[in-house]
């Protein structure tokens, strides 16, 4: 009787899992923005659903349906998973791009958006310029590095825009950030550590045999901690000694009553070093595509460059105020983050009640995968999707913004304007003064994504070679005496 009566669940299709272990196997933990893509056409589905050990995975491949979850029930779709291994163990409750919806998430989200919204980004141009035209001397010099010099930029910059540094390559800094934000690529990587599935477990001591998640939990706590506080710090010595210049720590603590400042540290600490995290590899991965696309798309660079010689010229490098005239800049940029997002699934979203769509059940306590990839890659959308075209962003029948590259929902990217501004900063600057040229030792094929970019959830292009040969007899002199005003 009770099976008769019991409502009955019709979860989103799915591969048929196995008793009991349901579909632990079926799980992707490389390219599963391509496998889930490929479920959803094999199911004919727009929502794919697997389940293990006692966890519903649904993911969302299409931008209707995430336009009416993510954003048309923003209650029930903007929770994050919580993880004892990552947030509490590992550290990273630190990050609130990883908190629950909650108060706390709201106070964080509140802050950062006053000093990121479009109107406060524009205080931080002349930084993001600075880090680019040293990034321009640094191909120059030593091209062969250039996916470190990358990481310099993007690192450089926000640690300039956050806590006022003025960071030279090879800045630990850069350095331990990279490190620390590698943490929880391989926490992901690893997938479902026991003690998710037991807590009870994280109280075993670290010596106990078979505790190896603690100590390495311990191993990786050590340097996000690092990341979080140690910038911190420094920007905070130099405060007292009144030798901090104006960044968004700066803000934070003027803005804040002197007698609350000591009890707001924390949040401060969270919340400055959550937009040094979240803010540098995503625009790391960014820069590496564009150059990647750009080594395989000659043809992209003429186009583009055709426009930069006609508006900057070659007297001069380019500066935001440009930007209006330059929409083949801007439709590049469009077309790298389209073509490989740098968070092809953005981040794990978490139901936080039962839901019913189309007739299908979500049940709370899902974690619901945004399929950014899949919806950036859908030929009703976007004609030819594999094929990197920025031309498919001009002219009267221009393709739509590429949103969902920064996420889903309430919780979408607060940083995406800082984000768009840097990359078209480098894109204009880079594409002024060099042509990126293929070199030719590879197997690389155009639009097979897995021989070109990393497998996992933060995903870059995989390292390649490149040279960047200048355009005309002038570019010297005009990077060189960039980087020296810059100084
Ligand atoms: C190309 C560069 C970037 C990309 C592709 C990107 C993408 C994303 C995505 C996909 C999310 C998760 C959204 C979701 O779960 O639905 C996110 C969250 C976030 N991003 Fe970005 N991002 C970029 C750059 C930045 C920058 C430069 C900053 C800081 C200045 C930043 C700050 C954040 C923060 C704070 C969150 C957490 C928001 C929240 O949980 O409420 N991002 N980003």
């Amino acid at each position: 009787v009770s099976s008769w009566t019991r409502p009955r669940h019709y979860y989103p299709p799915g591969p048929k899992g196995l008793p009991l272990l349901g579909n632990m196997f079926d799980i992707p933990m490389r390219y599963g923005w391509e496998t889930f893509a490929n479920w959803s056409r094999l199911y004919g589905s727009e929502i794919v659903h697997v389940q293990a050990l006692g966890k519903h995975i649904c993911v969302i491949n299409s931008a209707k349906v995430a336009k009416d979850l993510f954003d048309g029930r923003p209650h029930i779709y903007s929770d994050k998973e919580q993880s004892v291994m990552t947030q509490e163990l590992s550290g990273w409750k630190r990050a609130w791009a990883l908190s629950p919806y909650d108060d706390e998430w709201r106070e964080y989200r509140k802050l950062f958006h006053q000093h990121f919204r479009p109107s406060a980004v524009p205080q931080y141009h002349h930084k993001q310029t600075k880090a680019v035209r040293r990034l321009l001397q640094l191909l120059l010099d030593t091209p062969e590095n250039f996916l470190a010099h990358l990481r310099y930029a993007a690192g450089s910059s926000l640690l300039d825009v956050v806590y006022s540094f003025d960071a030279l390559p090879g800045d630990s800094r850069i350095t331990l950030v990279e490190k620390a934000v590698h943490t929880f690529a391989r926490l992901l990587e690893t997938g479902v550590y026991l003690v998710d599935v037991a807590p009870i477990l994280k109280h075993i001591p670290a010596w106990f045999p078979g505790a190896n998640f603690k100590r390495q939990a311990a191993e990786y706590k050590q340097l996000v901690d690092d990341m979080f506080k140690v910038p911190y710090q420094q920007f905070k010595d130099a405060w007292r000694r009144g030798t901090a210049q104006p960044c968004f720590a700066a803000s934070l603590l003027a803005d804040s009553d002197p007698y609350d400042a000591s009890e707001h540290e924390e949040l401060f600490i969270n919340l400055t070093g959550t937009t040094y995290a979240a803010g540098s590899d995503t625009t790391v991965a960014a820069m590496g595509t564009f150059m990647l696309a750009m080594a395989l798309h000659p043809e992209v660079q003429r186009w583009v460059q055709e426009e930069l010689d006609r508006v900057v010229g070659r007297e001069r490098l380019p500066e935001m105020a440009d930007q209006p005239a330059l929409p083949r800049v801007m439709a590049t940029v469009h077309e790298v983050l389209r073509w490989h997002p740098p968070l092809p699934l953005a981040t794990p979203h978490r139901a936080m009640a039962d839901d019913v769509y189309a007739g299908f059940t979500i049940p709370a306590g899902s974690i619901v995968l945004g399929n950014s990839w899949a919806i950036l890659h859908d030929d009703k959308t976007y004609t030819n999707p594999q094929t990197f075209d920025p031309r498919r962003f001009v002219g009267p029948n221009a393709q739509p913004f590429p949103e969902v590259v920064f996420g889903h929902g309430r919780r979408e990217c607060p940083g995406r304007h800082f984000a768009l501004d840097i990359l078209f900063l480098a894109v204009a600057h880079v594409l002024s003064v060099f042509t990126i040229e293929r070199v030719d030792n590879s197997d690389r094929v155009i639009g097979d994504t897995q021989g070109l970019f990393t497998p996992h959830v933060l995903s870059y292009p995989k390292p390649f070679e490149a040279s960047f040969v200048p355009r005309f007899s002038g570019v010297e002199s005009l990077v060189r005496t960039a980087a020296l005003s810059e100084i």
